[in-house]
């Protein structure tokens, strides 16, 4: 089978015709970047917010081009909805999912509160995000999922840190998920939670050169177009940082709230607050911060050492105002079960670890089971 080239690719959509029908998708500039890898060929196509449920047959009509370019085994394409391409008036950036209606009920999504399409069958999401890597953010998420799944609840976790996942890892998952009637993707389930990570579609290196746009839509994607089922929590591992990505993340998604996950450093207490600042401007409640590797655990004595500053973390919460919800300590147990692909709480349930994860994940049950019939999303099936 031949390599299949960015040209041919090119080609192929040059002859896919642009929304307005008087030109072709690539004389008009509105393909992206083309990425190939593994003979999979991954882009987007830029279109006006208001206009991108109405476009569906434009992506279809040019992904089955590019599905007919000899060699090509599959394509990815997104509709992105960009600001500064698109002439229309928007005033956000608005990439809107297809294959459902969620339109809110009276006409046209017009700004960030009203293009929040919830997912169907899934009560509330809640995002777990640090203002910076490295802070055990992923290893947070999935301990506090289980923790959820302990406390008697049906969750999900969507690994939305594209550039790492680390899902698949953690929960020791791999393999591509199905497909159920060509549309929907089944997630992958293990430890009684369900999972989809990017992770089981791209590899990471063709994840690194994805920019903005392709990330935010093919994550909205991975949102709305993974067959869920009837789910009580969707947990999301968000992206670290507190970039556009991942404010436009949180102006897109309708979290029902967010858990922070710190370190307890001044550096890393900075980053946290930043990250509070950044769901802060989009109105989405904090839910808390947990700080994380609090203090050691020496393997041999148990015994207890504050060598981070212990403390900070509750500090910093206690100043801006939002719950603190607990100290998870730094140890061996936490760090080995992790790589693995056993987390903690499903290895070990009974430990004292597994216990402050649960109480943990009670806490933030509580403020959202009482909130989240407020802020429920409005959604409208066609
Ligand atoms: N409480 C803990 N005790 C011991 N090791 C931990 C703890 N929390 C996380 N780790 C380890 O720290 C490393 C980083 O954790 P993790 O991948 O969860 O961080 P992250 O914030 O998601 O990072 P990134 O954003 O860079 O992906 C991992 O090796 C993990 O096993």
């Amino acid at each position: 089978m031949p390599d299949v080239t960015k040209d041919q690719v090119l080609a192929a959509l040059g002859k896919v015709r642009s929304p307005d029908l008087e030109s072709d998708l690539i004389s008009r500039g509105l393909v992206s970047d083309v990425f190939i890898s593994d003979s999979k060929v991954y882009f987007s196509i830029t279109v006006p917010a208001e206009k991108a449920q109405e476009l569906e047959p434009l992506r279809l009509a040019a992904e089955k081009a590019v599905t007919a370019v000899p060699g090509v085994k599959g394509a990815l394409v997104t509709l992105t909805a960009d600001r500064k391409a698109s002439s229309a008036p928007q005033s956000a950036p608005a990439p809107q999912p297809h294959g459902h209606s969620h339109a809110p009920a009276g006409g046209q999504p017009r700004g960030p509160a009203n293009v929040k399409a919830g997912v169907p069958g899934v009560g509330a999401i809640i995002a777990v995000a640090s203002g910076k890597g490295g802070v055990g953010k992923s290893t947070t998420a999935v301990n506090f999922a289980l923790a959820l799944h302990a406390n008697g609840l049906r969750v999900g976790i969507l690994d939305a840190d594209i550039y790492g996942p680390s899902v698949p890892r953690l929960l020791k998952i791999s393999g591509r998920p199905e497909q159920i009637d060509g549309r929907l993707i089944k997630p992958k389930e293990n430890y009684g939670l369900k999972a989809m990570s990017m992770g089981f579609l791209v590899d990471e290196e063709t994840a690194m050169i994805w920019r903005g746009p392709m990330v935010q839509s093919a994550l909205l994607q991975m949102l709305r177009e993974v067959a869920w089922g009837d789910l009580d929590v969707l947990v999301v591992d968000m992206p670290p940082g507190t970039g556009d990505v991942q404010l436009t993340m949180a102006q897109q998604v309708p979290l029902a709230g967010a858990v922070i996950v710190s370190t307890p450093q001044d550096l890393a207490l900075i980053d946290a607050r930043k990250a509070v600042t950044m769901f802060g401007k989009v109105e989405i409640p904090i839910l808390g911060i947990v700080e994380n590797m609090s203090y050691f655990l020496a393997p041999d004595t148990g015994k207890r050492y504050d060598i981070f500053g212990h403390g900070g973390a509750r500090a910093e919460a206690e100043r801006i105002g939002v719950p603190f919800l607990g100290e998870v300590p730094l140890t061996m147990d936490i760090r080995e079960r992790s790589d693995l692909g056993t987390p903690i709480v499903h290895a070990d349930p009974h430990s004292e670890i597994s216990a402050i994860y649960r109480d943990i994940a009670a806490n933030v049950w509580s403020q959202v089971s009482q909130g989240t019939r407020r802020k429920a999303p409005s959604i409208v099936f066609e």
